[in-house]
């Protein structure tokens, strides 16, 4: 049996950077996926297990968090070409590298607060019974991001605990919220509410409480969230929030000789914490969050 080995390409897929430009108070943010796929003279990795010409994909992930800090990220087909010639250059067994990027977008909602583009939808559930009528509205897939005026610690600390303290992280977070507007006298029960206007209160306080929260948590940001809500709202009785942390782990680049002054960041998607809550209006009013930051 003759048996011949065709194209063959390999490396590191999906590497997560995140990169904050902060030379001054006004953040800037680049969101890339980035998979990086290598190809040339690999015949005798595959036929003999022959590892020298081998450049590991964990090289090439390493490569991305160092060009990322050491160039900065402006255009990701510029970035794309460094990456891509560096590798083409720099191994011999190479004969071609292939780069993909996608960039996620992120529109601005302070100095160092993003929304990500798209991926957000409005929802409502209404429960009609004979005496009672429900009307519950909500959103999912707002994702904020604070570069900064974030940090998490003081927690307990048991025998399995090897998470650092910080006081300077990214809060990001995909809301999940739901809210439940107060029951209408029976006379109104059929009446139609002004519900776009109470949706897009309820979002920009949510969104507001969020960009201006030093966090001490994001469970400290959930109140502070539910809090605005049920403030500035009077029509809403309750809301409840779920708030995945996605966490952004600053990379460690002092073995390439790079300092990472929380600029660059690995996107994890999971595991993840998962904060929730519920935030409910007492009948004489609602207790204030407590100020946290400095
Ligand atoms: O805001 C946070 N709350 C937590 O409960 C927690 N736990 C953790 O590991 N990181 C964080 N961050």
């Amino acid at each position: 049996m003759r048996v011949t080995l065709g194209a063959n390409q390999y490396g590191k897929a999906e590497v997560r950077v995140v990169r904050v430009r902060r030379d001054g108070p006004r953040h800037e943010l680049r969101d890339l996926n980035v998979s990086i796929a290598l190809s040339g003279d690999l015949a005798e990795v595959h036929l003999s297990g022959d590892n020298g010409s081998v450049l590991p994909t964990d090289s090439q992930k390493n490569t991305v968090y160092a060009f990322a800090r050491r160039y900065g990220i402006d255009q990701i087909e510029d970035f794309g070409l460094l990456l891509a010639r560096h590798f083409v250059d720099s191994q011999p067994a190479l004969g071609r590298a292939r780069v993909r990027l996608t960039e996620y977008g992120w529109q601005r909602l302070g100095p160092h607060s993003f929304q990500r583009d798209g991926a957000e939808s409005r929802t409502a559930t209404v429960t009609v019974t004979a005496d009672r009528t429900t009307v519950e509205s909500g959103l999912t897939g707002l994702v904020l991001l604070n570069s900064t005026d974030s940090e998490f610690n003081g927690f307990v600390r048991d025998p399995y605990t090897t998470l650092p303290e910080t006081d300077d992280r990214i809060l990001a977070t995909a809301v999940e919220a739901n809210w439940r507007h107060r029951d209408g006298e029976p006379a109104d029960r059929t009446a139609t509410r002004e519900w776009a206007g109470s949706y897009a209160g309820v979002r920009a306080a949510l969104v507001g409480a969020f960009v201006d929260t030093y966090s001490r948590s994001l469970q400290q940001t959930l109140y502070a969230m539910g809090h605005r809500v049920l403030a500035e709202r009077p029509e809403i009785a309750e809301i409840h929030l779920s708030l995945p942390n996605r966490h952004h782990l600053p990379v460690d680049l002092a073995p390439f000789g790079l300092t990472n002054p929380g600029e660059v960041f690995v996107a994890t998607d999971r595991p993840y914490g998962l904060i929730e809550g519920t935030v409910t209006r007492e009948a004489d009013g609602v207790a204030g969050p407590v100020d946290g930051g400095p």
